[in-house]
Order: structure tokens, then C-alpha cells, then sequence
């Protein structure tokens, strides 16, 4: 059997990009996009990223050059996906709430050959790319993308989104891919903890995670799909793609706001949606004039931040059926699903929702996960308490960090993807978060798991979110500090809330300190910057201790970035601490 070989008939690169081809055959009169008052059909979108590709390559795109988006969910931003590898090059898209500084940074070490941007973020564009001529870095060629329901007519220079597809060949043939391992695409992490890294995608990572998520997520036929998910985030955790595989139609909306997605659930009867589990609030929190009946079940896969249980609870009390998945930019996605068990339906509510807020198992594409002792290597016990990081392996693992040797180094090791989370196996073999290892609090030699004293504060009705950070304390080293927004109109005092604490939790993991905050700092992704909080914790703390303004730590222009540069030495600390556990 050993002689049989591979032939063009019984092996092919896998590629994300035949997804289109196919959905252009079978379902080439369905919709595929829908954005205000314009439709467009399967057959319409292959004819479009085809026409796209082949002036692509008029303007000298070539294999391998990087072409960058800087849109929000338009339908532009769903065709790059498809048609800028097939005119075989990589896309990158870029996070729309970045700043002009993050902006250039990444056009710069992505070497973007070209730039679309949405007409909205023209002005952030602009900003970044005279970044770059100052610093007499070369710039990407610009196209900016009107408004295809509504066009304003605002241009800048000559290219345009709209003409390109216009006189673009809508014969071009699809480019081959030859091999699979090629990148498909380039996707910067959310910077929530580092500066942020330049992930690569192959064409295969791409293809196999998309049918596994799809499959995870027991995706049938024809979806109705609201893209209440940047699509900048990790290709829309492959979805963009998956709703091609599919024959699913798009449901583009602009911004993520309570009317919007109301609107759109109930006209277009909206049937799956991702979110991180921040969206939920918005949901919960709408008034009653955005707000429109539900009358069919919506599912929704949440990820990219731990879900506190009352949250699950009161979301799926309004009929959203929720899968939980934990994942990362580098896993393409989600990479660990909390994989429902019937059993479990008998359950009480309260019940239910504690099981669903551990993240679970590997996805189908994964070789395996697990959660390992970084010191010895050795796996934590399935006891729910044994505390290591969480590792994974298989194929929906990045290619690896665009020039970033340091950081490929550090990530993988022993045939792992070294996650930098920090988490415990169940017995029944469900992982666990308990948190960050950047995030976990060491207070008197015992380390404090930074979510479950958020989820002990989202059970207080007055909580609308929570965030808990290391504070530096003279005797304990570290302590918990909280810093808490609260449902309009709440009377409730910080005093109350600690005392809340204190009725659910052991005394050392009860917060020192409570910070009643109109909004918490957050990555457009909807995480909650904690090293943000962590330097307001500090400055509390000096206050507290009547430190001279003029000797605290000064805030540097740094501070309003992105890029987090105080805490680079703490893992390595955190993890040692936790191994000696
Ligand atoms: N379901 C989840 N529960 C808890 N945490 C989650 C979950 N899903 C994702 N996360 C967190 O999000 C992280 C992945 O986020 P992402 O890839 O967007 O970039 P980032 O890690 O936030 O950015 P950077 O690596 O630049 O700091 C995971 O490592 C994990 O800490």
C-alpha cells in the first residue's frame, strides 16, 4: 500500500478560498450578504472576489504580498476574505479601534502593499500613514471602501473599492493553491497583555478549523448569521469562511449597538451569532425601545473572555442558546469548546450555568489540550484544584509570529502551544480558566484566581461588570483590588459590595480595595485591559500609603497604548509561584 502515491485525483491543497467556488455552484441564488437594503447572491459574491482578485493582481499583487483592511463588518470586509487569497495574496485585517500609533505599526512590520479602508476610519488611516512618511517608512497604496448601501462619495486618491470590483474580470481564474501550508492570513493579537504579535494562518490551519468549528458548533444548512463579531478577530473565528462552507447569509451590521442587533434578529430572523460574552450586557442592558421580540432560538458561541455564570444565566433566560468556547488569536479561534452533555439538561439553571463557564475540551482539529506543570512539564491532576498552563497541539496552531523569533521560541516548546493561561483539569477532563498567568494575584504566598472573585462579584444584581487586579500591599505583596461598573441608578456603596464578597469568599481573596468606575478600560474586542487597571491600582496604592505625587510612577505616553510594558517580567514569576504550589 506503501507505493500507492499522491495524484491531482486523490490529493489536494486544502484551502478555505474553494469554499466560495462551491457555494457559487450550489447555492448560487441564496443570499450570502445582507447590509441595510442590499442583498447580494452566492453567485453574486464569486463573481465579486473575482472581479476583486484579478485587479489585485493588476495592481501588482503577488503571491505572498500582504494587503491589509481596515473596515468594520461591511461586505467588503466579508469579501477580502476570499478574494485577496485568491489573487494569492495574505490579508491582514486590523482591529477599527486601534490607534493611529498601533495603526502604522502594524502597516509597517506587516509590509501591507495595499490599504482598504472603510470611509468612517479614513481619518485613522490618514493619521497612521503619516506616521509611516515621517518616519520615512514606504506606505501601502489606499483604497478606500464607500459605503456600498449609501455611498458618500468620499475619496481619497484615485482607488476605490467599488471600481476595482467594476472593472475587475470576473473570468479571473481562481488561484491555485499549491501548497497548503501557505499563509492565508496574518492576524495581530488583541495586545490585552504584550505587544501585539503577528499571527500566521496556512491555508490548511484555515480549512480544518473553519469544518471543525462548524461541526463543533453543529452548524446545519443555510444559517442566518449576524456578525456581531469583528470579523478583524481572528477572521470572525473562521466563520467568515464557514458561512461560504455552508450556504449561510451574512447579516452585516456596522456597530454592535442594542438597536442595530435587535434590528436585525428579528427582521432577518438571525439563527447563529459569536460574541465575547461582554456583548451580552449590551443585549440585557437595551431600553425597551431597542428592543424587538424574540420569538425563534438564536445560537450564540461566546469566547475571548471568561463568562461569569450569572451572566449565562440571565442571557439564556432570554432565549439565547449559548455554547461557550475559550480560545486565542494564535488557535485561529476557538480551540476549546465546553462540549454539552444531555445529562446535564436535567440540571438546575444555576447548575448548568457553573459547568458551562469552563471552557472544556479541544475542538476536533486539535490533537489534544491539556494543562501542564511548567516546570516539570508533567499534567496537573484532574482534581479541579491542581493549577498549571494550558497547552495545545494539532493543526488549527498558527504557522507561527510574523518575525518574531523571541516570541515563536517562547510559545512553542516540547511540542506544545504554550497558552499563557492558567487553568485546572475536572475529573470528567473539562479545563478550566482560573486566569492569566499575567493575571494571577500572589497574595502571602497564595495565588488568588483573578475570575472566580469576578464571578462571585457579577452575583450581585448591581454589578454590570467586574475586573480584578493585583494592588501591591506591604505585608501580603499583592491583594485583590476590584474595580466594578454598576447598573443605572444603583445606590448601592462600595462598602455594600465588599460585604458581598465577604458572605461568598474566603477572607484573603475578599477585595482589599473596591473601585466603583463609570467604564472599565477595554481592547476593542471587548477584554478588559488589566494592565490598565493594574497601573490604577498601583497609583491607589501609593496615594494610600501618602507616597509624594512627584515620586509615584510617572504615566509615560505608553501608558495609552496598546503595548503594556510593566508587566514583561511577571509570568515567568507568576508561573514559578504557581508551580510551587
Ligand atoms: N472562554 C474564555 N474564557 C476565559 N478566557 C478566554 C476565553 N477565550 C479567550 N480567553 C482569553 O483571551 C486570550 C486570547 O485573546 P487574543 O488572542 O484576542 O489576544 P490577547 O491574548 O488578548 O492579546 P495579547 O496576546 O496580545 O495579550 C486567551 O489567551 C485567554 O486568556
Amino acid at each position: 500500500m506503501d507505493q500507492l502515491s499522491k495524484c491531482r485525483a486523490n490529493y489536494t491543497p486544502l484551502s478555505p478560498i474553494t469554499f466560495l467556488e462551491r457555494a457559487a455552484r450550489v447555492y448560487a441564488d441564496r443570499t450570502s450578504i445582507i447590509y441595510r437594503n442590499t442583498q447580494f447572491t452566492w453567485a453574486n459574491t464569486f463573481n465579486r472576489c473575482r472581479r476583486l482578485a484579478s485587479s489585485l493582481n493588476k495592481l501588482n499583487i503577488v503571491k505572498n504580498d500582504v494587503v491589509s483592511i481596515l473596515a468594520p463588518n461591511v461586505p467588503a470586509m466579508y469579501e477580502v476574505h476570499f478574494a485577496v487569497p485568491m489573487a494569492g495574496a495574505v490579508l491582514n485585517t486590523i482591529n477599527i479601534r486601534l490607534d493611529s500609533a498601533n495603526v502604522a505599526q502594524i502597516l509597517d512590520h506587516s509590509e501591507a502593499k495595499i490599504l482598504f479602508v472603510d470611509y468612517q476610519y479614513l481619518r485613522l488611516a490618514v493619521e497612521a500613514l503619516r506616521r509611516l512618511m515621517n518616519a520615512a517608512k514606504s506606505l501601502p497604496l489606499v483604497v478606500v471602501i464607500d459605503d456600498v448601501d449609501t455611498p458618500t462619495g468620499v475619496r481619497l486618491g484615485e482607488l476605490e473599492y467599488e471600481s476595482l470590483i467594476r472593472t475587475g474580470n470576473p473570468e479571473h481564474p481562481p488561484y491555485v493553491v499549491e501548497d497548503e501550508w501557505d499563509p492565508v492570513s496574518l492576524n495581530y493579537t488583541s495586545g490585552t497583555t504584550s505587544a501585539p504579535k503577528g499571527v500566521v494562518y496556512s491555508h490548511r490551519g484555515a480549512y480544518l478549523s473553519t469544518l471543525s468549528l462548524l461541526l463543533q458548533w453543529g452548524v446545519g444548512g443555510f444559517p442566518v448569521y449576524m456578525w456581531s463579531l469583528p470579523m478583524f478577530h481572528c477572521n470572525g473565528w473562521t466563520f467568515t469562511w464557514g458561512m461560504a462552507a455552508r450556504g449561510g447569509t451574512n447579516v452585516c451590521i456596522r456597530n454592535t449597538g442594542a438597536a442595530d442587533m435587535y434590528h436585525a434578529i428579528s427582521t432577518h430572523k438571525v439563527t447563529h451569532m459569536c460574541c465575547a460574552p461582554i456583548v451580552f450586557n449590551i443585549i440585557l442592558e437595551a431600553t425597551p425601545e431597542q428592543r424587538r421580540p424574540i420569538n425563534h432560538p438564536i445560537h450564540v458561541l461566546t469566547g475571548g473572555a471568561p463568562p461569569p455564570p450569572a451572566l449565562l444565566e440571565k442571557i439564556q433566560g432570554l432565549g439565547f442558546n449559548v455554547t461557550h468556547a475559550y480560545g486565542l488569536t494564535e488557535a485561529t479561534g476557538p480551540a476549546m469548546v465546553c462540549e454539552w452533555q444531555s445529562e446535564w439538561n436535567s440540571l438546575p439553571l444555576v447548575e448548568q450555568s457553573r459547568l458551562k463557564q469552563r471552557q472544556g475540551v479541544s475542538v476536533l482539529t486539535l490533537a489534544d489540550a491539556d494543562v501542564k506543570d511548567p516546570e516539570t512539564m508533567v499534567s496537573v491532576n484532574r482534581d479541579g484544584k491542581s493549577i498549571g498552563e494550558i497547552v495545545l497541539r494539532g493543526s488549527s496552531i498558527m504557522k507561527g509570529y510574523y518575525k518574531n523569533d523571541v516570541e515563536n521560541a517562547k510559545a512553542f516548546k516540547d511540542g506544545w502551544f504554550w497558552t499563557g493561561d492558567v487553568g485546572v483539569v475536572h475529573a470528567d477532563g473539562y479545563v478550566e480558566i482560573k486566569d492569566r498567568s499575567k493575571d494571577v494575584i500572589i497574595s502571602g504566598g497564595e495565588n488568588i484566581s483573578s475570575v472566580e472573585v469576578e464571578n462571585v462579584l457579577y452575583l450581585h444584581p448591581d454589578v454590570l461588570e467586574a475586573a480584578v487586579v493585583a494592588m501591591p500591599h506591604p505585608f501580603w505583596g499583592e491583594s485583590p483590588c476590584a474595580f466594578v461598573t454598576m447598573r443605572k441608578n444603583s445606590q448601592v456603596k462600595e462598602e455594600d459590595v465588599i460585604d458581598h464578597c465577604r458572605c461568598k469568599l474566603p477572607k484573603f481573596m475578599v477585595p482589599k480595595k473596591m473601585v466603583f468606575k463609570d467604564e472599565l478600560p477595554k481592547t476593542n474586542t471587548g477584554k478588559i485591559l488589566k494592565f490598565k487597571l493594574r497601573e490604577m491600582a498601583k497609583e491607589l496604592e501609593q496615594e494610600h500609603l501618602n507616597i509624594p505625587s512627584s515620586r509615584r510612577v510617572n504615566k509615560t505616553e505608553e501608558d495609552n497604548r496598546i503595548t503594556p510594558r510593566n508587566d514583561q517580567d511577571r509570568p515567568q514569576q507568576q508561573i514559578l509561584a504557581i508551580s510551587r504550589l
